[in-house]
């Protein structure tokens, strides 16, 4: 039976390299998948996943009002794995058309995002897949103070860290750091030059 996952992490923790592995693994066995990311990251340019460590492919976009379940259905219903990077910027009713997916097309969908944003609240992507996923699991990186594990992302603008905004503003290393809690409220801005 196929099922739904959701691999959250922080910023930097591997998810993209993870997508890049996994699909990897399905193709040289011949096996198609089928790569899919949110139209609201255009950070590589939009329909691209793209890590860190310098890999990466065109993905199929979702954006806002897109039926994520009709969409994989044209592209090809015998997929054997649906692979959604950024999917902390799906809407519910995506999450709900990915559940589709796994229960009507039996076709395990893993999806890969940000559990929480930079004021630490969940993404309505997020939140929904930790509700309705079959399997959670939590991709570790280290916290840019410390050596704790990071569990959030602290935002930059002017050099010093904010915690009010708009929710999504598309960007890397430039603006933002994993951290661990304690660093999320306290970061020792010396350590940055900031
Ligand atoms: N030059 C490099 N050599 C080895 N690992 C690297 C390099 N650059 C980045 N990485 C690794 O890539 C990971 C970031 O991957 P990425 O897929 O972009 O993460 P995410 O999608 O979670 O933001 C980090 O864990 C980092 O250690
Ligand atoms: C914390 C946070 C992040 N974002 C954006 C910034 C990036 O474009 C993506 C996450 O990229 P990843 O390295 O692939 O995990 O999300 C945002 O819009 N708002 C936030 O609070």
């Amino acid at each position: 039976m196929a099922q739904l996952f959701f691999k959250y992490g922080a910023m930097n923790s591997g998810k993209t390299i993870e997508i890049l592995k996994v699909a990897h693994n399905y193709e040289e066995q011949n096996k198609p998948v089928i790569i899919m990311t949110s139209g609201v990251d255009d950070r590589a340019g939009v329909g691209t996943v793209s890590s860190r460590i310098g890999l990466e492919r065109p993905a199929h976009p979702i954006f806002q009002g897109d039926d994520v379940f009709e969409q994989v259905k044209a592209i090809n219903a015998g997929a054997n794995c649906v692979l959604i990077d950024e999917a902390q910027f799906l809407t519910k009713a995506h999450v709900f058309q990915l559940a589709k997916i796994v229960d009507e097309l039996n076709i395990p969908v893993m999806a890969f995002g940000l559990k929480n944003d930079f004021r630490n609240e969940l993404f309505e992507g997020s939140k929904y897949l930790l509700l309705y996923a079959d399997k959670l699991e939590e991709m570790k990186t280290i916290c840019w103070f410390c050596a704790k594990k990071a569990t959030m992302n602290l935002r930059f603008h002017d050099d010093q860290p904010v915690y009010e905004g708009e929710q999504v503003q598309i960007g890397g290393n430039e603006a933002y750091y994993p951290v661990c809690r304690r660093h999320y409220y306290n970061p020792p801005l010396d350590m940055l030059g900031k």
